[in-house]
């Protein structure tokens, strides 16, 4: 793991949230209007009590104004409580929205993501934003919308009441905001270097994980069971230590929330004290002011509170924006040729694996538009990459590829999706037929998967597929999927083997009428193609057709030669 995801700023969580939220306006619009609406109407329960004190003071009240109040008190608490349950309702719908349309883009990013960024920064990385902070970023919704949206009204309202009853009370609190202010700046300022150090263990966490499970086999084949249990152990405890500071954060909070609290209660009533006898206000005056600033204060503490969340949930906010803000491949993009349709064009391609030594070098090579090309050199000579690099699953570090734009790939790693085997063939082509999706299987000669209903469930847990049918499987996937170019990488099967016989036949389905690369690991394959090309240490070094190539008796020819006498040895 050498470079993890960018990590948004502030400045580019926000615009990305604005963005996100464009779809939503009419609906902030009206989270506004009934929120301020009914913060206002809550005003009616301090002014009432201020005008009873006063009444009783001078000894005007009697039962029927007691109960008029009461009743008109009832009626404003109802009509608040509903309508901040509908801003709190309107504000949440809008909040999932928003984090739908982030997590769509964010998985839609990650999958288009260069693998060998992703590589770098380690697949955990990704895993982590894509499911501990989503969760963290939606598991906030509940703990700080509610209070978010509350607080700000709350503010806003009850500050134009105290100016509206006597300014000076409102001075008096707005005296003591700098206290609060200065407690959340301390907490800003904080806070986020501790979340995003508790978030970075969790990923931390996530990738050692996800490396001891990837490497199960070779864990155990090597005895390496304790090493892992160990190195799991050491990223769980970072995250138990990050973990303690955060929380120990918090509770730094609450001293100063504490006191910020007690200085706002003793100002406004010493204000109300120099009021009153003055004559400036009345004993109901100042309690109306006091009940403000005592409704003022829970909001604003809950406030503090859920900043915590808020805090944990906007460094998760910027790392999933991170992700969905990481440039599409510019680079690539400049470097693709004009549209070649369905012909594939490279033009002195080279390509290294970050700061590695040339893998591919100056790879020129033109397919024209339904020709089948087969890549065949030694292990390790760069056929995999050229596949890849074809595929626009790695950039090229220079030079210019042209491809169609739908292009599939078949990999060695097949992976068969826990699901149904309809699942597995419809991940191509949603809406595809059974009738289609039998054809497809006939095609590549899939019959042992054809005896099984489609809704046999197969992955993990379910019916095994050999790897022959896992094979066939995503060879029919890409026939269904139709593509105008196909990239054939598959695993090798022995030779003259009933495999390598069955494989051959459902490539040659895969591949009839479109554009195709066969990285040919059974020269069989690479016979039937209309052109090979042989790969050495990253470089073209003969071209040319089966025929030619036996011909020149060249590195081809003897690879062709070894082939036959072990299908004749297999066979
Ligand atoms: N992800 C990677 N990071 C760094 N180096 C890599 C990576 N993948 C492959 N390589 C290196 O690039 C070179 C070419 O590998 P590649 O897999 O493309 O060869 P290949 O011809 O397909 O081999 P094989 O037939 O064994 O699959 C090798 O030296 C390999 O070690």
């Amino acid at each position: 793991m050498t470079g993890a995801l960018p990590v948004a700023t502030g400045r580019e969580t926000a615009r990305e949230v604005w963005r996100l939220s464009r779809g939503h306006r009419r609906q902030l619009v009206a989270v506004g209007v009934v929120g301020i609406a009914s913060t206002a109407v809550g005003l009616v329960v301090p002014a009432a009590i201020g005008w009873l004190v006063d009444r009783v003071q001078a000894g005007t009240a009697d039962l029927g104004t007691v109960l008029t109040l009461t009743a008109i008190m009832m009626v404003s608490a109802i009509l608040g409580a509903a309508g901040t349950a509908v801003t709190i309702v309107l504000a949440t719908r809008v909040y999932h929205s928003v984090l739908a349309n982030l997590r769509e883009r964010l998985v839609e990013r990650g999958l288009a993501l260069p693998q060998q960024l992703v590589e770098a920064a380690g697949t955990g990385d990704l895993i982590s934003r894509s499911s501990d902070d989503v969760t963290a970023v939606a598991d906030a919704a509940p703990a700080v919308i509610p209070v978010l949206t509350v607080t700000a009204f709350t503010i806003v309202v009850s500050l134009g009441g105290l100016a509206a009853l006597e300014w000076p009370y409102a001075v008096a609190f707005a005296v003591v905001l700098p206290v609060y202010v200065l407690a959340l700046r301390w907490y800003l300022r904080a806070g986020p270097a501790v979340y995003r150090a508790e978030r970075t263990a969790m990923s931390a966490r996530a990738q050692q994980l996800v490396e001891s499970q990837r490497g199960f086999a070779t864990v155990l084949g090597f005895g390496l069971g304790e090493q892992r249990h160990r190195t799991v152990l050491t990223a769980s405890w970072a995250v138990a230590v990050q973990s303690l500071r955060a929380r120990a954060m918090q509770s730094m909070l609450n001293g100063r929330l504490n006191v910020a609290e007690c200085l706002s209660l003793a100002a406004v009533l010493v204000v109300g004290f120099v009021l009153i006898d003055n004559g400036a206000s009345t004993v109901g005056g100042a309690t109306t002011a006091m009940l403000l600033v005592l409704r003022l204060l829970g909001p604003v503490n809950q406030l503090m509170f859920v900043i915590d969340t808020l805090q944990s949930a906007l460094a998760s906010l910027s790392r999933m924006i991170g992700v969905v803000t990481i440039p599409t491949f510019a680079a690539d993009e400049t470097r693709q040729a004009a549209d070649a349709g369905a012909a594939v064009r490279l033009q002195e391609v080279a390509f290294r694996y970050d700061d590695g030594p040339l893998v591919l070098d100056d790879i020129t090579l033109d397919i024209p538009s339904g020709h089948r090309v087969a890549v065949v050199g030694a292990s390790g000579a760069g056929k995999s990459t050229l596949a890849a690099v074809i595929a626009g699953i790695h950039p090229p570090s220079a030079g210019t590829v042209a491809r169609p734009d739908s292009t599939a790939v078949v990999t060695q790693e097949i992976h068969v999706f826990a699901g149904t085997l309809r699942d597995n063939l419809t991940l191509a082509v949603p809406d595809a037929s059974d009738h289609d999706l039998h054809a497809a299987l006939g095609a590549v000669g899939a019959t042992a998967i054809l005896d099984l209903a489609l809704d046999t469930l197969v992955g993990v847990g379910g019916h095994p597929l050999t790897d022959v049918q896992a094979q066939q499987l995503a060879l029919a996937r890409l026939l269904l999927a139709d593509p105008e170019l196909a990239i054939l990488d598959e695993a090798t099967a022995e030779a003259g083997s009933t495999h390598s016989g069955l494989l051959d036949l459902a490539s040659e389905a895969a591949l009839t009428r479109r554009t195709g690369l066969v990285i040919a690991h059974r020269l069989s394959q690479a016979a039937a193609c209309d052109r090979i090309i042989v790969l050495e240490h990253g470089r073209i070094t003969e071209t040319g057709t089966h025929a030619e190539l036996v011909a020149a008796g060249g590195v081809y020819a003897t690879a062709w030669s070894a082939w036959q006498e072990g299908v004749g040895g297999g066979g």
